[in-house]
């Protein structure tokens, strides 16, 4: 991940202040420093580094704290709130009208992954249900029409370009003039990529800007770009009117400080991540949940989200999770949602703590998945509904029919198993009423579920049983021991175990989601 070894750097300067015995200035000049060092060596520059520092000094004044209060916790809260100023730069997001032609221009270096996001853009909104299209504008680079018109084909996107035409000052303004004119909601004007040094192509840029009248211009930065990022940006806003930033490839493993500091040469707010190469791969940006998630926080608001995004509030799985049954039929629907998460790993991402775990990287637990819809395929309709039992020479046939082991067939009806005992609620703090809140409350029960999140989760986490195990769990898609190590007693584990422990109850919750 991105900035990954920034937020280690971080976290464990924030761990040695936690675990130093007396707090005075000397603990707090060692904190800036160990911060300082941190965000240098990530690239970020060296001016918003003292910046910072003086920040946090100026507002952490130990000889005003009064006694009694939690000096750590006082100078952990400064900390988390410079770093968001870091990626913040308190400016509204832009946001489109409803009802109205948007016009979104997008300019950026070469390479910095402007058309891959202009179709990720495109088809954000239009799953959200806006009407799109893309103008490319980019005659500069040969390939690059041909790469607008595959990507846009991919998201069904509307759009337009040039084949013959080289002016992009016309090309932008007769497509702009064209999907305004049938009312689309956000058109999106792709340019090509240009070098600070490139006077022309800058002066190119202008031009297009004046043509189409944008209603707000989009930056996009390569997460890697290093030192070079605060110069650059500034060369773009000085140009054009920069509104809103996009930085690209988070997924990658650059330090990514440069980036940071772009932001603050353009003052403009990042409204969204690429985090790969596919259309989904672009994800909001909340400076609060991205602090968290750099400090190994995790992000349970994003987790409920992409919950949300995927599963239907009117969705027969969970409307029979609410009445205590779970068949083989809905496990194979739960299981197809939870791959539109996209991958596993990024998911569990979002769990605190597990941000930054090196194991995490790869696609393991959506294999497994497929594999197990894959088996869930081969079974009989009556089979699927629990009108039938199946058999061990049933079991060698839709091992044979789903071109996996035998023993993953067997593995995958141990696991049905154990979710049907949890949700039926033979399971003491399993999930029987998780169903409930999630099927009836829709948003609401996601609110509730959040609700019964405890604080000290990371701590629980830890105490029962370590990351290691549960990484495993959710690599391998086994909930009973999962369940278990939570203390919620799955899969033959003493059943009684989970208690009131909130945690428990909501791992338990989540495996009836097959969050797992
Ligand atoms: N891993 C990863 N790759 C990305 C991301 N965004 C873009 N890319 C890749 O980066 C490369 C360049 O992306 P383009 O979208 O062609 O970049 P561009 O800014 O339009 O390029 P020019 O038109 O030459 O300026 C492509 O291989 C993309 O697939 C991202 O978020 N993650």
């Amino acid at each position: 991940m991105v900035l990954a070894e920034l937020g280690n750097q971080l976290s464990a300067a924030l761990r040695n202040l936690n675990e130093s015995t007396i707090v005075n200035e000397d603990t707090i000049n060692t904190l800036l420093k160990e911060i300082g060092n941190a965000l240098s060596k990530s690239d970020v520059s060296m001016s918003l580094i003292i910046q910072m520092r003086k920040n946090i000094k100026e507002k952490v004044k130990l000889d005003q704290i009064a006694a009694g209060l939690n000096k750590r916790k006082i100078i952990r809260k400064v900390v988390f709130e410079e770093l968001i100023r870091l990626v913040d730069p308190g400016v509204p997001l832009w946001k489109p009208v409803k009802g109205k032609s948007n016009v979104v221009m997008f300019v950026g270096l070469q390479g910095a992954g402007k058309t891959t996001s202009v179709t990720k853009l495109a088809y954000y909104y239009k799953k959200k249900g806006w009407s799109t299209a893309i103008v490319c504008a980019d005659t500069f680079r040969a390939g690059a029409f041909d790469q607008v018109r595959h990507n846009a084909a991919k998201g069904k996107i509307q759009y337009y370009g040039s084949d013959t035409e080289k002016d992009p000052v016309v090309v932008a303004k007769a497509g702009v003039d064209i999907f305004k004119k049938e009312g689309t909601e956000i058109i999106i004007v792709d340019t090509s990529g240009r070098h600070k040094q490139d006077s022309e192509l800058f002066e190119e840029m202008k031009q297009i800007e004046t043509a189409v009248k944008p209603d707000n211009v989009i930056f996009v930065m390569d997460s890697s770009i290093g030192q070079a990022a605060y110069e650059q940006a500034t060369a773009f806003k000085n140009s054009v009117k920069v509104g809103s930033i996009i930085i690209t490839k988070m997924d990658g493993n650059s330090k990514g400080g440069g980036a940071l500091s772009g932001i603050a040469a353009t003052g403009s707010p990042i409204i969204f991540i690429g985090t790969g190469e596919h259309l989904t791969d672009l994800d909001l940006f909340d400076p609060e949940t991205f602090v968290n998630k750099l400090l190994g926080n995790g992000d349970i608001k994003g987790m409920l989200e992409k919950i949300k995004e995927v599963i239907p509030e009117d969705s027969s799985s969970l409307k029979e999770i609410a009445q205590g049954k779970f068949t083989l039929r809905s496990m194979q629907q739960q299981f197809q949602q939870i791959l539109q998460l996209g991958p596993i790993d990024k998911f569990v991402q979002m769990i605190p703590g597990m941000s930054q775990m090196p194991q995490l990287q790869g696609n393991e637990g959506n294999l497994k998945l497929k594999a197990y819809i894959n088996i869930l395929d081969s079974l009989s309709d009556k089979e699927l509904d629990g009108k039938k039992p199946i058999t061990q020479k049933r079991i060698l046939a839709i091992a044979q029919g789903a071109g996996r082991h035998p023993k993953e067939v067997l593995e995958l009806l141990e696991q049905h198993k154990m979710f049907e005992k949890l949700i039926g609620g033979k399971v003491p703090g399993g999930m029987g009423n998780m169903g409930n809140l999630l099927s009836k409350g829709g948003p609401k029960g996601l609110q509730q579920l959040q609700n019964m999140m405890p604080p000290q989760m990371m701590k629980q986490m830890n105490a029962a049983g370590g990351m290691q195990g549960l990484l495993n769990s959710f690599k391998n898609m086994d909930m009973s021991g999962l369940a278990k190590m939570m203390g919620g007693g799955g899969g033959g584990g003493n059943p009684t175990a989970g208690g009131n422990n909130p945690f428990a109850k909501m791992m338990n919750g989540m495996g009836g989601l097959d969050l797992d």
